[in-house]
């Protein structure tokens, strides 16, 4: 599914974010990728979804080496993967089901279609019933889930998170988690950037942990800690 290859980072103001960076994560796994404030974390997300091109080495996905692709072929790419964030981004002058159906409606799918896949995808995170609402009159926990629905709503075959609990409280966090392995188990890979040591550790999961740039470490883990 991912494949890095020696895979370097420069910024243009000179910070190299990453270096020599290589790992593979197969169709179906599920990772963490844990490290420092300012290790390369969110970096490495950005290569996968084609947010920044690599300076050296290679970011295959897919069979497909995208570091090369060109404008025209990144959002084709990026409608294979779904991303979530810390602050979720969602737009707060729409509703739940709308802020689902945007990734939908952007790829031209027809108006029947959005409204089952969208309501499928609440459904999946609990949410079916607050369709109607507005993400201010939501929990953060909630909203989280709001935004990991739009993720989900045309089924890639890979989930991308940074840091989606961080705002969030230890129990809240564990659900978003158990969430991610619901996709996960369902064949879905997922790579997720986390602080959250605590929680990662009681969870059974690679952990890769990346120190200045660099992978120093990628371990599967034995069967978490309760
Ligand atoms: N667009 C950019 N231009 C220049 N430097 C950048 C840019 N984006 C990130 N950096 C630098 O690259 C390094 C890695 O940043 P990155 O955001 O990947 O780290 P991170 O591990 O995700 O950190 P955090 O956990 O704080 O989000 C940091 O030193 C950061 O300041």
């Amino acid at each position: 599914m991912i494949q890095f290859n020696e895979v370097s980072k420069r910024y243009p103001n000179g910070h190299e974010a990453l270096r020599n960076v290589s790992f593979n994560l197969g169709n179906g796994e599920m990772s963490f990728l844990t490290g420092h404030s300012g290790a390369g974390k969110s970096t490495l997300l950005k290569l996968i979804c084609v947010m920044e091109k690599p300076t050296a080495g290679q970011v295959i996905i897919d069979s497909r080496n995208v570091g090369r692709a060109s404008r025209r072929k990144i959002p084709f790419i990026r409608r294979n993967i779904g991303m979530i964030f810390q602050d979720h981004r969602l737009l707060f002058d729409r509703t739940v089901f709308d802020n689902v159906a945007l990734p939908l409606i952007i790829a031209g799918y027809p108006h029947k279609e959005i409204g089952r896949r969208v309501r499928a995808a609440l459904d999946k995170v609990g949410l079916l019933s607050k369709e109607k609402l507005y993400p201010i009159m939501l929990s953060g926990g909630e909203q989280q889930r709001v935004g990991i629905a739009r993720a989900v709503v045309n089924k890639p075959p890979l989930l991308l998170a940074d840091e989606p609990t961080g705002n969030l409280d230890p129990e809240l966090s564990a659900e978003i988690m158990s969430l991610f392995e619901s996709f996960n188990q369902v064949g879905v890979s997922v790579l997720i950037a986390s602080h959250d040591l605590g929680l990662i550790a009681r969870l059974p999961h690679r952990v890769m942990s990346l120190k200045d740039g660099q992978m120093i470490h990628d371990e599967l883990q034995a069967g978490g800690q309760s």
